[in-house]
């Protein structure tokens, strides 16, 4: 057996991330960043005003009420402003540029003019003195051409592609959506909701590595499930690798008699043992020197394991992401008992009880067995045990990978 250190090194040894693509900013929502973004405009890009009112200077109007001349119009949009005059003030929009000789704007509210569409008045009475800068949004106040907008590996949500967009990008270098093979293995799955009959079982596990895929960026392509038939096992992955970055099986990978996967695959193809527990059996190979295969035994808790441990950081990489996710500290809530020799991985339930560290309690109330598929619903985080302890008594301090 290898240690899940070793495995996870021999696994990332050969993942690649995937190559950057240019794409408009529209579709880059959810997508990581590939290179640093830096301004290209100033944010605000000109000088303007926060308000809809009069743009004056401010020492004309220091002994208000005061009666100024009025120049002209300012509207947001327009590429001429109209100087301010010295004594005038000048009509002036939010967001309008600031009218060359004007250090301030005057609301309208403390003018005589009524608000909203009315014709330019020939004067304007202003009735309250402002301070120089007031109401005055300086161009580059936010960023200035050059600053760093948005850092390398940042996850594009809608507040980073507007800061993008307002600094002057209408295209981003983002690494594209790892498209993700899903393949469940085994005579005896059944499709969802469907009678399963006897000796049979419904194919959980599709779903859940879906679902795990899509929770880690990455987009799933559902295969379906196969039976226990290397020949055509070995179709239906053959058809789906020019359309994956990845793929994720899942059963078939042990020492069982038809155990398809080892059988179609050992060619190409490596299987070892990790010494953890769940997820011992473990299969690993890169296909068309491209597509990273993650061959993972069929007990649902040890695919949600070796997600966590081995297939998550192999899809980070391939985000140009981080691939290992730093290890958070917990305490045992109570007592269970651990394998020898193995890391264990325990789903668990966090708790917070006002201890020094969240408190966990396993998932389920029938210990770590792999099989016990319904108790992951309630599961929040993998309580980690290290090798050489065979047994977690309450209080213990254990580690604690969150995926979210
Ligand atoms: N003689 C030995 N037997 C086993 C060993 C061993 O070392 N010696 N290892 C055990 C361990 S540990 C594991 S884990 C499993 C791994 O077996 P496989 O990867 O070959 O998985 P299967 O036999 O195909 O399935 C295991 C289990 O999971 C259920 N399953 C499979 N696919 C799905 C699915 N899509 N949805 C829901 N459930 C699924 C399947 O029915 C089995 O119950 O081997 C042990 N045996
Ligand atoms: O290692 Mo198996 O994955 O115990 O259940």
């Amino acid at each position: 057996m290898i240690t899940v250190e070793e495995y996870q090194e021999s696994v990332l040894a050969r993942v690649e991330p995937l190559a950057p693509r240019r794409v408009p900013v529209a579709q880059a929502h959810g997508l990581h960043l590939a290179e640093d973004v830096t301004a290209v405009l100033a944010v605000p890009p000109f000088t303007n005003s926060a308000m809809d009112g009069f743009a004056v200077r401010a020492a004309d109007v220091s002994g208000a009420p005061v009666s100024l001349p009025v120049a002209g119009d300012v509207p947001a949009g327009t590429t001429h402003p109209v100087a301010v005059p010295p004594g005038g003030a000048v009509r002036i929009m939010t967001g309008a540029p600031l009218p060359a000789g004007a250090d301030a704007v005057v609301p309208v509210e403390l003018t005589d003019q009524p608000p909203g569409a009315v014709v330019l008045p020939p004067a304007v009475e202003v009735r309250r003195a402002v301070a120089v800068g007031a109401h005055v949004r300086s161009a580059g106040e936010d960023v200035r051409p050059g600053d760093t907008v948005l850092a390398a590996g940042t996850l594009l949500g809608a507040t980073q592609l507007s800061a993008a967009v307002s600094a002057g990008h209408g295209e981003l270098l983002v690494r594209p959506r790892p498209r993700v093979g899903v393949l469940a293995t085994g005579d005896e799955l059944c499709p969802p909701g469907t009678d399963p009959g006897p000796g049979r079982i419904p194919d959980s596990n599709s779903v859940l590595v879906a679902g795990l895929v899509r929770e880690a960026g990455c987009e799933p392509v559902v295969l379906g499930a196969v039976g226990d038939d290397p020949e055509r096992l070995s179709e239906v992955v053959a058809a789906a690798l020019p359309g994956i970055d990845a793929l994720v099986t899942s059963g078939g990978v042990s020492v069982g008699t038809k155990d398809v996967v080892k059988a179609a695959l050992a060619d190409r193809i490596g299987f070892t043992k990790v010494a953890m527990q769940p997820g011992k059996p473990q299969g690993f190979g890169v296909l068309d020197g491209r597509v990273p295969v993650f061959a993972l035994p069929g007990n649902p808790v040890s695919v949600l394991v070796s997600f966590h441990v081995h297939v998550a950081p192999g899809l980070r990489r391939l985000l140009g992401l981080p691939a290992r996710l730093p290890l958070a500290r917990a305490r045992a809530a109570v007592a269970w008992r651990c394998p020898a020799g193995r890391r264990q991985f325990v789903p668990v339930v966090l708790e917070d009880d006002g201890v020094d560290l969240p408190s966990v309690r396993p998932a389920s109330a029938g210990g770590s067995a792999s099989h016990l598929v319904a108790s992951l619903a309630a599961a929040e985080a993998l309580a980690v045990v290290a090798e050489d302890v065979d047994a977690v008594a309450p209080g213990d301090e254990v580690g604690l990978l969150r995926w979210s």
